[in-house]
């Protein structure tokens, strides 16, 4: 198994970048989303076509690109060589990474809540939230990258 993950080694990590852009577009359009929704979804047409976008966008982009992310990052982890414990970098990465997963499941909560009509964030609100997907990522990306 190790001498295959080593093989595959920059086919995984490629598929992992392709993942993780994929999800990263979902994890930054959806507040945005959310905060035009709180601002302009008094009409019944525009709030009905905002649902269709928010649930979409989860279901058919942001799941799949989470789940794609997680089991193409696991597999460089099993990866000989490539994860040394002893550095900090795994452990912040680790930490950003999960935190990025607990704002994905807020954000399909908060999804909920407009599906029900019971939305009480203001767009205000949203906009501060997108600001936690940006300060996560460049956590991550100077973590994989510089390796302190
Ligand atoms: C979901 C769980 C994740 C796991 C388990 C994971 C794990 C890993 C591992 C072990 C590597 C290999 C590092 C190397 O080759 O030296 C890697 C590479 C990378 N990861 Fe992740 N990752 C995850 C999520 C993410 C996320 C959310 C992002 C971006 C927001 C990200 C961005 C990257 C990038 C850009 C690289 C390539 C770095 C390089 O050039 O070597 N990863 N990941």
């Amino acid at each position: 198994m190790s001498d295959f993950l080593a093989l595959a080694y920059p086919w995984t990590k490629s598929l992992h970048i392709i993942a993780v852009i994929s999800w990263m577009a979902g994890i930054f359009y959806l507040p945005r989303l959310f905060v035009y929704h709180a601002e302009q979804g008094q009409n019944a047409q525009v709030d009905q076509l905002f649902r269709t976008m928010e649930y979409r966008l989860l279901r058919a982009i942001m799941n799949p690109a989470m789940i794609a992310t997680w089991i193409f990052g696991l597999a460089l982890v099993f990866t000989p060589g490539i994860v040394d414990w002893s550095f900090v970098w795994p452990w912040t990465k680790a930490a950003a990474v999960l935190s990025m997963t607990c704002f994905h499941h807020w954000l399909g909560k908060r999804r909920k809540d407009f599906e029900r009509g019971e939305n009480v964030l203001t767009g205000r609100r949203y906009r501060m939230m997108n600001e936690v997907p940006t300060l996560l990522m460049m956590i991550i990306v100077f973590s994989v990258v510089v390796k302190f």
